[in-house]
């Protein structure tokens, strides 16, 4: 008979607390085995689950949108087209950060009004072409910056929708190399920086000076750095707007983190009052850049143990997938639960397992886990909150293939990224003719 074990209580705010369950001993998504993925992709894959990220969308536009906030999918997190499409189709915008990623929203069906462009190195190549498809607005980083788009836009006879995005100094309390509004951070303008800039700025015809930006990290799940920066922004506004300055648009940014190794996650009720005690109520248009929180949960990464052996305090699984396919272990020492296709072999206390990839670098480390039970060659592992920030960051180190992408809706599936290997690599690397220099 069939049964629906639930493998963990859901965390405070999953959007799709079912979306990995195991039923007769086999761990699914939606409706969908792994196993059955495995077998005709091959691993290691990432499977994504088109009804959580549905469901993410619509839970935290429906937690926001009561206090006029908007939201833009960060596409950074997840850049693949069919995910794309599926926050588009429900009216999502998005916050982009290079022409590639602009190209992926345009072709997702995304309109170019509901658009953002962010981002602290934009070339003149990337303005111009925001500027001649329309984005909604560009958050702009620097003087130098602003000079560039201000020509830009004075050569193509426009007025550059144009936002500051502002340093506030605020600590998000994540980790060093996901914290972007300290003062000694590369993101943004100085807050004492701004009322001049912007001032002189509203003066020219070429920049239509529509508000600000910030954005303070990632995976922040101490909701207290938001209230710091926000009403830091709302204090700017003020100040702005008492020296005569029209300020309409405030981007809050992204990093709502995603719960995980013991922490709910934080609570959606509390971010968008958060949003409304200090933002709310100044007849600004507010939107949030999440880009992890509406798709890590929604993904997992699976991948196959090639070889055990034994370790030092624990034994050794050598697994088919890699710091290039999932590199956020490695960057951050982030830790991704993991879960056996299977229902392990030996319930209780097991030598613990320390999971590991192909790569020759000693970082290629997934961390050691517990109650795996005793792993062996051929057993398949699901790396869970693997949607954000997984394949989107993948390489091709040590010549590997990038992994194929599927997508899970209902009791289907289809490859939406297929395997690239390393005869299409070949294939680039086609010579280009000498070309004579001096
Ligand atoms: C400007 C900007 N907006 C939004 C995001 C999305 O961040 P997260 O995925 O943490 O929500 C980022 C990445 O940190 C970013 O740099
Ligand atoms: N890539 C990071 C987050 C940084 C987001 C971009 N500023 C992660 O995987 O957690």
């Amino acid at each position: 008979m069939s049964q629906t074990i639930a493998l963990a209580p859901a965390p405070v705010d999953d959007p799709a607390p079912d979306l990995l369950h195991r039923r007769d001993g086999a761990l699914r998504m939606e409706g969908v085995p792994l196993t059955r993925i495995a077998e005709a992709v091959g691993t290691p894959f990432y499977a994504y689950s088109a009804q959580a990220l549905r469901a993410g969308y619509t839970a935290l536009s429906g937690a926001v949108a009561p206090h006029g906030v908007d939201v833009c999918f960060a596409v950074k997190a997840n850049s693949n087209i069919h995910v794309l499409s599926e926050f588009a189709r429900l009216g999502c915008g998005m916050d982009i950060v290079s022409g590639g990623e602009m190209a992926r929203a345009l072709a997702a069906g995304v309109p170019a009004e509901r658009i953002i462009f962010s981002g602290v190195g934009k070339t003149e190549a990337e303005i111009r072409a925001a500027l001649l498809a329309g984005l909604h607005q560009i958050n702009v980083e620097s003087p130098a910056e602003l000079e560039v788009v201000a020509a830009v836009a004075r050569d193509l006879g426009q007025s550059a929708p144009v936002a500051l995005r502002v340093n506030p100094d605020v600590d998000a309390l994540t980790h060093a190399k996901i914290t972007t509004a300290r003062k000694d951070s590369k993101f943004g303008i100085a807050i004492g920086e701004i009322p001049a800039l912007y001032a002189a700025a509203a003066m020219r015809p070429e920049l239509n000076m529509v508000g600000l930006a910030v954005h303070i990290g990632s995976q922040i799940l101490d909701l207290a750095p938001f209230r710091r920066a926000w009403a830091a922004m709302a204090g700017l506004v003020r100040d702005l707007r008492a020296a005569g300055q029209q300020v309409g648009r405030l981007d809050l940014g992204g990093g709502l983190g995603v719960g995980g190794d013991g922490h709910s996650g934080p609570d959606l009720a509390e971010y968008a009052r958060i949003i409304a005690d200090t933002v709310g109520g100044m007849g600004l248009a507010l939107n949030v850049e999440p880009g992890r929180w509406l798709c890590a949960r929604a993904g997992v990464m699976v991948a196959r143990v090639i070889y055990t052996k034994p370790g030092d305090g624990a034994d050794f699984a050598i697994v088919d997938a890699a710091m290039n396919d999932l590199m956020r272990p490695a960057l951050y020492d982030a830790r991704h639960a993991v879960e056996p296709l299977a229902p392990p072999r030996q319930v209780g206390a097991t030598t613990p397992c320390r999971l590991v990839g192909p790569i020759c670098e000693s970082s290629d480390d997934f961390g050691t886990y517990q109650g795996l039970g005793p792993l062996q060659a051929g057993d398949l592992l699901a790396f869970r909150d693997a949607g954000a920030y997984g394949a989107a960051m993948s390489s091709t180190y040590n010549s590997r293939d990038l992994i194929p992408e599927v997508l899970v809706d209902g009791a289907q599936f289809r490859v939406i990224r297929r395997r690239v290997g390393i005869d299409e690599a070949l294939q680039l690397e086609q010579p280009g003719p000498w070309q004579r220099a001096g």
